[in-house]
């Protein structure tokens, strides 16, 4: 597997040495050009990630920043194990190290088993990379046509048709694809070469799948006809960041003005205001920081509609994994929830307490309370004296008055003793209990279930 003379930055004017070259110096000009940090290459065992392990264990430039290697087994081929020991075994012959994570795939979310294994790998990625490091995936040029193509026939705007980002950050490191200019046909003739051996993934021949099909079905009659497509779709491609780029940096400096850091809200007014081409992506981007899927144009439309509904109407958009709730000229988005209204009392004296909607009430610091409370669930027409209150108050103007939105009402756990209610959750607390947790030297802390934390006043 050897035999490649090492290349360095200083000999770059003596490159062109033999057909292996190309790949060596798109390599070695990407290192050149990157910022400090070791690598480690996201080896699959497939032909592409051989070819890039391969060139960069025979880069000094890449060996010196520290270079190793990571294979994740998905468990899903009954060779998957197999698998791994080849990419051990090849790791060892180039003197590089190589760890073997096992990724748990889930199946149950309903998004395909190809994109269930895509999410449980980077989750492997961004657990196992090391602070600065960068993760080398082999993603070529042929790569990004597939992905550009799939894109547009999914309907995606720029961001979308901009294909794959040659880097981004991903966990306590940086993605980077360096091979993204490269042709599949260079990778494989430098596998070839070198006589490289490599896995094969009998699933990539499987033209039921999308990708699969555009690969050998689609690409092939498109390329005959028209010879450039590959440079003429990732040239459109990179045009397309570009946009999406600019567009990035606008509804990014938008979204900075429209949310409310405390409550996670945004302005509606600010964001219906918004040219079309910045109110999509402020959305989608909003939405998945919280971990939500983005809505679909006819739902984003909804919400549009919506977001002009009148003071006292509570207008609530869902779609499968989000819902988005508008209320006092902001909008809020979670995940969606069964009311979830429970009956049980429950014994309370200061342990963690997991409640039956998701809640958590603890006390800080930890300790025990001299007498045992019981925990309720809001039924309705509950009364509370908060300290240094001349009134008792019903919950419902209480949370009016401290802007508590109308769907996290009934998530607050209400503390009684003796049944006397004492306190709601963290936020109102009696005389007495002001008194009882002073003496216990704790303040009691209440997780809500939902995504969003209480408003402030
Ligand atoms: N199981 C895996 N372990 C580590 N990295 C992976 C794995 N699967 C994919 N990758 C990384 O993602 C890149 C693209 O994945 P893709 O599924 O297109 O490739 P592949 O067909 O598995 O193999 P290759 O690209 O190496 O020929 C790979 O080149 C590799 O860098």
């Amino acid at each position: 597997m050897d035999g490649q003379k090492p290349y360095t930055c200083a000999t770059k004017n003596r490159w062109r040495v033999n057909n292996l070259e190309p790949l060596l110096q798109t390599l070695l000009h990407g290192l050149c050009t990157q910022p400090d940090g070791s690598l480690c290459v996201a080896y699959s065992g497939g032909p592409d990630s051989t070819a890039l392990l391969h060139a960069l264990a025979h880069l000094p430039e890449a060996r010196k920043r520290g270079l190793r290697a990571l294979h994740v087994d998905h468990g899903l081929n009954p060779d998957s194990a197999k698998w791994s020991a080849h990419c051990l075994a090849v790791c060892a012959l180039l003197g590089v190290h190589c760890d073997v994570k096992c990724a748990y795939v889930d199946r149950s979310g309903g998004i395909g088993l190809e994109a269930a294994a895509r999410e449980a790998r980077y989750a492997v990625f961004i657990e196992q990379l090391h602070d600065g490091e960068r993760l080398v995936l082999g993603h070529h040029q042929d790569d990004q046509v597939e992905t550009v193509l799939l894109k547009l026939l999914r309907g995606a705007g720029p961001e979308g048709l901009g294909g794959m980002r040659e880097q981004r950050v991903l966990g306590r490191g940086m993605l980077w694809r360096p091979l993204l200019g490269v042709p599949r046909d260079v990778l494989r003739d430098y596998v070839r070469a070198h006589a490289l051996p490599y896995v094969d993934d009998p699933s990539n021949d499987d033209t039921r799948l999308a990708r699969n099909h555009l690969r050998h079905r689609v690409l092939p009659q498109l390329k005959a006809y028209w010879p450039q497509a590959a440079a003429s779709i990732t040239h459109s491609a990179s045009l397309s960041r570009t946009a999406a780029d600019t567009l990035q940096h606008d509804w990014s400096a938008a979204l900075e003005n429209l949310r409310d850091d405390a409550t996670n809200s945004l302005d509606v007014a600010g964001w219906l205001a918004l040219p079309d081409a910045l109110r999509e992506p402020l959305l989608a981007h909003w939405l998945h920081a919280q971990g939500l899927p983005a809505p679909t144009t006819v739902q984003r439309h909804q919400i549009e509609r919506q977001c002009t509904a009148q003071d006292g109407q509570l207008p609530c958009i869902r779609w499968p994994g989000a819902e988005v709730h508008v209320w006092k000229k902001r909008m809020w988005a979670m995940v969606p929830r069964k009311p979830s209204t429970w009956t049980d009392a429950l014994p309370w004296q200061g342990k963690p307490l997991r409640l039956p909607d998701g809640g958590l009430l603890t006390l800080e610091p930890a300790t025990t309370l001299p007498v045992a409370l019981t925990i309720r669930c809001r039924q309705g027409g509950e009364r509370i004296k908060p300290a240094g209150d001349r009134h008792t108050r019903d919950l419902r103007s209480l949370f009016q008055t401290g802007a508590i939105p109308p769907w996290q009402r009934d998530t607050l756990p209400l503390l009684y003793e003796d049944n006397v209610l004492i306190a709601v959750a963290d936020r109102w607390l009696s005389e007495r209990a002001e008194t009882m947790f002073r003496q216990a030297g704790a303040r009691p802390r209440w997780q809500s279930p939902l995504s969003n934390p209480l408003s402030g006043d």
